[in-house]
């Protein structure tokens, strides 16, 4: 069989140069481009890419993923910033372009990806739930996209099993003490040296709480989700949001 021929596209990012490595290591995947952000898409055309791996910003995301698809080229995107609005702009634009498969995957990690699973389970037993995220200091968005992600999927399960809003009796709050507010899940960023991503979701009910936590101590953590994405997106066709879709969870 033919090796994948994958593109990454923000190659010099600290996800993109590791992407860099784990594709060229992996079996079945060639890497055939990198581009950064003085590139331009347009070189791709010549490199005969099967799937590209967008790992940019969040202000690049949006234009570089609608010039793949454009092209009918597979795209695996990790990058976060893929709000309700670009999310149902890019499934418009894969109407268009029906062979084509694009992955939006707020975290590639799978002990992320099994504790929002977990997270979404747990979500209709408990009163409260909110969700605290943890990351380096040179992150430029907050709430994180696996948080986000993550309190819609916390609010739709309590939507489904037809929960009451969560509990607060909050009236003052100058500071803006109780955080984001996500679909009515309340969501607190810490920005912290030292650290690569983690996520605490809380649930509490009289008496009892769970609290569900995955560290991602680097960003080894993601290169076994991408792998995966990369070698599964041919069997999809569309928008796909979620990694776990990808695993049969
Ligand atoms: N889905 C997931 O599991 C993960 C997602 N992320 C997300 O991935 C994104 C990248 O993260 P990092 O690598 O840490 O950021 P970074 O800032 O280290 O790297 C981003 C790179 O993209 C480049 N870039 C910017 N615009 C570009 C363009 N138009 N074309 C090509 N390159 C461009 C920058 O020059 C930089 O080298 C962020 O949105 C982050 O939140 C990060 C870790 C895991
Ligand atoms: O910027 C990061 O580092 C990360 N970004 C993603 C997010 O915003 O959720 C995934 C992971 O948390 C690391």
């Amino acid at each position: 069989m033919n090796a994948i021929r994958v593109a990454v596209i923000g190659a010099q990012g600290r996800m993109g140069a590791q992407a860099v490595d784990a594709i060229t290591e992996a079996e079945g995947l060639e890497l055939v481009a990198t581009l950064g952000s003085s590139d331009s898409l347009e070189s791709l055309l010549e490199k005969n890419v099967d799937v590209a791996v967008e790992l940019t910003v969040p202000a690049s995301t949006e234009t570089n993923v609608a010039f793949l698809v454009d092209h009918d080229i597979d795209t695996v995107v990790g990058t976060t910033g893929w709000d309700a609005d670009k999310l149902s702009g890019l499934k418009e634009l894969l109407a268009e372009h029906s062979d084509t498969a694009v992955l939006i995957a707020p975290n590639f990690s799978i002990g992320a990806v099994l504790a929002m699973r977990f997270a979404e389970l747990a979500a209709p037993y408990f009163d409260s739930a909110e969700v605290v995220e943890i990351h380096h200091p040179r992150k430029l968005d907050a709430p994180s996209g696996t948080a986000n992600y993550t309190a819609q999927r916390i609010a739709a399960a309590r939507n489904d099993a037809g929960l009451a809003p969560v509990p607060d009796a909050t009236e003052i709050d100058p500071h803006g003490a109780r955080g984001a507010v996500v679909d009515g899940i309340h969501v607190h960023a810490i920005r912290q040296q030292g650290m690569t991503a983690s996520e605490e979701i809380h649930f509490g009910s009289s008496g009892e709480a769970l609290t569900i936590r995955t560290d991602s101590h680097s960003t080894s953590a993601f290169m076994p989700g991408i792998v995966t994405a990369v070698r599964s997106i041919s069997d999809y066709t569309g928008l796909v949001h979620g990694l776990e879709n990808m695993l049969d969870l």
